[in-house]
């Protein structure tokens, strides 16, 4: 049973509603962006129709409402997360965009040549790529906690992390198995060598409780689009003095303090990291989707998640044509609700459009962990990803829709 009514969150979302060429949509994709409650969608509206304004504090009613409303937000987000408050928060348009300001704005001014950044072998081409770019022009060593089945594997924490360590990259639950990163071992290690730790929250912060301070990441970032708010929004996390040691990244108005011709000073934390007009109704919006999720409670959220993923893995594993990658229903450790998955001699492509001409929102592809599908030996795999709002139904819908493509790839 679930701790919470789940027909009646359903109806929150008004897109659960609808049929996918005349089948009921069965929406399975949320690790790549979930999707939105009426309440978000009319706090978005109530923007613009009530209070639209740009925010930093014009001189009129409605930009001081809009600033409030912006500023606001960050003091929602932090609270969130267990942060200390607004100044560690910064807005940004997604995940990628969070790593880039931290491997570009911390990284390149910290990680030296000789020293090496330590990421895993299942992290997403958002936080790989970026930290391949510094350590390419500052040349420092790129090394990989390796994985097996999801799982970093013993030992590896402590022969990577080394007293020449200066960055640790980490995702905290991975993309393709829903497994999380052992990241309280990782971030102990990296701090007992002075390296500071970014954690890629893209996955854990819409689907378990998150707590940074009690974590001790020094950064961590995640999308808001990925946990019921708008598209276009994500967080940057920062410790005060990690952020203070980081240089910005997007350059320009809002983002200064002092302007001369030949030089500038940079506005105080968090400010200093959102230069230009910032996504204001984006912000709106991803503070109406944290009062969502604190409704629910985000603990009540795993339980539900995990109860209806662990149901999808025990039918899943029973089907001697179905592989599952990553631990099984046996795992007795968290695991959240990923699961990638191929169908007998289907290409994954081929399984998802079959999925999808029944209804069924799946994702195939590399989810953009193209290294890792090598190291496990497929060109790709097929992906569902629940969350809050999927049901038992759904997961059998899935069950039956695959026994369609057994049938016609028999
Ligand atoms: C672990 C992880 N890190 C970073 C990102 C990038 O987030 P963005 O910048 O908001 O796009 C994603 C998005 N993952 C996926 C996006 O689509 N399918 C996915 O699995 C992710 O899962």
């Amino acid at each position: 049973a679930s701790p919470y009514n789940v027909e009646a969150v359903r109806d929150d979302f008004p897109v659960l509603g609808r049929t996918v060429d005349g089948e009921k949509l069965v929406y399975l994709d949320n690790a790549a962006t979930s999707q939105k409650p009426q309440a978000v969608i009319d706090a978005v509206s109530e923007f613009y129709e009530g209070y639209n304004a740009n925010v930093h504090r014009g001189l009129h009613k409605l930009s001081q409402e809009a600033s409030e409303a912006y500023e606001g937000a960050h003091d929602k987000v932090a609270e969130f997360i267990g942060a200390d408050g607004r100044e560690n928060i910064i807005f940004t348009s997604n995940t990628t965009e969070g790593v880039n300001t931290v491997a570009f704005g911390w990284g390149m001014h910290h990680v030296e040549e000789g020293d090496n950044i330590v990421l895993t072998q299942m992290e997403h081409h958002s936080s790989l790529v970026p930290w391949q770019q510094v350590a390419k022009r500052n040349d420092a060593e790129l090394r990989f906690l390796e994985v097996e089945e999801g799982l970093v594997k013993d030992g590896e924490v402590e022969e990577k992390i080394d007293e020449d360590t200066t960055a640790v990259s980490v995702i905290h639950m991975s993309n393709v198995f829903g497994t999380f990163a052992p990241v309280d071992e990782i971030i102990d290690r990296a701090h007992e060598h002075g390296a500071r730790v970014l954690v890629d929250g893209a996955q854990s912060v819409p689907h378990a409780s998150v707590n940074v301070n009690e974590m001790d990441a020094d950064f961590l970032v995640t999308s808001g689009h990925k946990m019921c708010g708008p598209t276009g929004t994500g967080v940057l996390y920062g410790k005060t003095d990690a952020l203070h040691e980081t240089e910005p990244y997007r350059y320009g108005g809002e983002m200064i303090k002092i302007v001369e011709y030949d030089d500038a000073t940079w506005a105080d934390l968090p400010w200093k990291f959102e230069g230009g007009t910032p996504n204001i109704a984006g912000a709106v919006g991803l503070s109406a989707a944290v009062d969502y999720l604190e409704e629910l409670g985000v603990e009540n959220v795993h339980e539900h998640e995990s109860a209806v993923t662990r149901y999808a893995l025990e039918l899943l594993e029973d089907d001697d044509e179905v592989t599952v990658y990553g631990p099984h229903a046996d795992y007795d450790k968290e695991r959240a609700g990923v699961i990638s998955f191929n169908v007998s001699d289907a290409h994954p492509h081929d399984s998802s459009q079959l999925l999808s001409d029944q209804g069924i929102a799946t994702r195939s592809g590399h989810h953009c962990a193209q290294p890792l599908m090598r190291e496990m030996g497929v060109p790709a795999t097929t992906r569902a990803s629940f969350y809050l709002y999927n049901t038992y139904e759904e997961v059998d819908a899935l069950v039956e829709g695959i026994e369609t493509v057994k049938e016609v790839f028999a």
